[in-house]
């Protein structure tokens, strides 16, 4: 068995970030940008009015002066021809202000009389947004992160239409198992509904990747052997069950038989101990237990970062610190990973492990906020300490 951070090093060390490919602005969300984007104009292009109201000349800024308003400039219609000293422009948010020192007077602080207004007190803030004031031409954009909809609104005002970024990982997800039927079939009295390669799918999209479900391979060889050629094309293929050392776990074995270049079987980690990883053909393969806690924390702690790394992100997951909400007996020789809930605290958020932890249990999953962290050989902890967790 290695460590979890030997595991994760390994995993990492397998993937390398998947080749370019250009999508139209509109399809940018969640994707990550391949290579720095340069803003292709500068924003604003202009000195903008940034209230309705009045352009006045700096020299005409006077408390209680009087001046006559001349011409208007609204946005997209920018006012031409002259304004002489002691005019006022009629301007409205987002036009372009005359090409001088001035100031926009809201409509609010005049008083307007036919074409005529009076300041009525001396103005504050300019109100003008300068030209360049959020980004000039040339400005670079390389957030190390999935785009979210604030940058997708970003790179539109930088004029980008399209975007060069990382190829999506195709996930083949193949759960095994005698035991499963898909939801809304009518299971036989010794089967179970197969719950995995849905938390798995959804995994696999939330990390950015695209999941392809399998069908269920049966507990044989033959259909295992068959379900897997299946996977052809993908960029990872996903397993769960069969993983473990039973004489009907037969991930392993299959997976060798058609060229598995194995990294690593068994991690030191409760949940998650028969994780296995490595090199299948041109793909990668990461052998999840069955388990559906064990699957969905080894898809928090390996699957996500590992989609991360083919999307060209560092991808270790970040942890927190908390304050235990209760006394913990000592923990084994592998990490406990420990379906946690979190509650607002002082210092720190107070992070409480629910009783149940049952790898196969999902309710108490589905409710869970955190992972707590108990590395291996962790000593029993008090309430009140601090510990480190893994927001879900
Ligand atoms: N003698 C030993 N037995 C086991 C060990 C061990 O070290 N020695 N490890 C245990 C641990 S830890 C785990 S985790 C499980 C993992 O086993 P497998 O990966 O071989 O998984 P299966 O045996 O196929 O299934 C385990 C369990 O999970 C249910 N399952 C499987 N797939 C799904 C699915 N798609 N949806 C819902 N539930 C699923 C399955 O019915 C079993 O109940 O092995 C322990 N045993
Ligand atoms: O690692 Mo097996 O991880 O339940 O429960």
């Amino acid at each position: 068995m290695i460590s979890v951070a030997a595991a994760l090093d390994q995993v990492l060390a397998l993937a390398s970030p998947l080749a370019p490919e250009t999508v139209p602005l509109a399809e940018g969300l969640g994707r990550v940008l391949a290579a720095p984007v340069h803003a292709r104009l500068t924003q604003p292009p202009f000195d903008a009015a940034a209230m309705d109201g009045y352009w006045i000349a700096a020299e005409d800024a006077l408390p209680g002066a009087v001046l006559a308003v001349t011409g208007e400039a609204a946005a997209g219609h920018a006012h031409q021809g002259a304004l002489p000293p002691g005019h006022a422009l009629r301007i409205f948010t987002g036009a372009p202000c005359p090409a001088r020192p001035g100031r926009v007077i809201p409509q609010e602080d005049v008083i307007r009389e036919g074409d005529r207004i009076t300041l009525a007190s001396l103005p504050g803030a300019p109100h003008i947004r300068p030209r360049g004031g959020d980004f000039s031409e040339g400005a670079p954009f390389f957030p190390r992160r999935p785009l979210s909809h604030r940058d997708l609104g970003l790179l539109a005002a930088m004029n980008i239409a399209a975007l060069d970024v990382h190829r999506r990982p195709v996930v083949a997800i193949v759960t095994t198992g005698d035991e499963l039927v898909m939801p809304g079939e009518t299971p036989g009295p010794d089967q179970i509904i197969c719950s995995n390669s849905f938390l798995l799918a959804g995994a696999v999209t939330r990390a950015g990747g695209i999941a392809r479900m399998l069908p269920i391979a049966r507990d044989t060889e033959a259909s295992l052997r068959a379900v897997l050629s299946k996977a052809r094309g993908a960029d990872l293929v996903l397993t769960s069950g069969g993983a473990s050392v039973g004489d009907h776990d037969l991930v392993g074995k299959v997976a060798a038989e058609i060229g598995l270049e194995r990294a690593f079987w068994k991690v030191a980690m409760k949940p998650g101990k028969p994780l296995m990883a490595g090199r299948l053909g041109k793909a990668l393969m990461l052998g999840l237990p069955g388990n559906p806690v064990a699957a969905a924390v080894c898809a928090d702690l390996f699957l996500a970062p590992l989609l991360a790394r083919f999307q060209g992100l560092e991808g270790r997951p970040s942890t927190a610190w908390a304050r235990l909400g209760c006394d913990l007996p000592a923990e084994g020789a592998r990490a406990h990973y420990q379906r946690a809930r979190l509650t607002p605290g002082e210092d720190l958020p107070i992070l409480t492990p629910f009783a149940q932890q049952d790898s196969a249990a999902l309710r108490v999953l589905a409710e869970a906020d955190a992972l707590l962290i108990r590395p291996a050989h962790d000593p029993a902890r008090r309430a009140g300490e601090r510990v480190e967790y893994l927001p879900l």
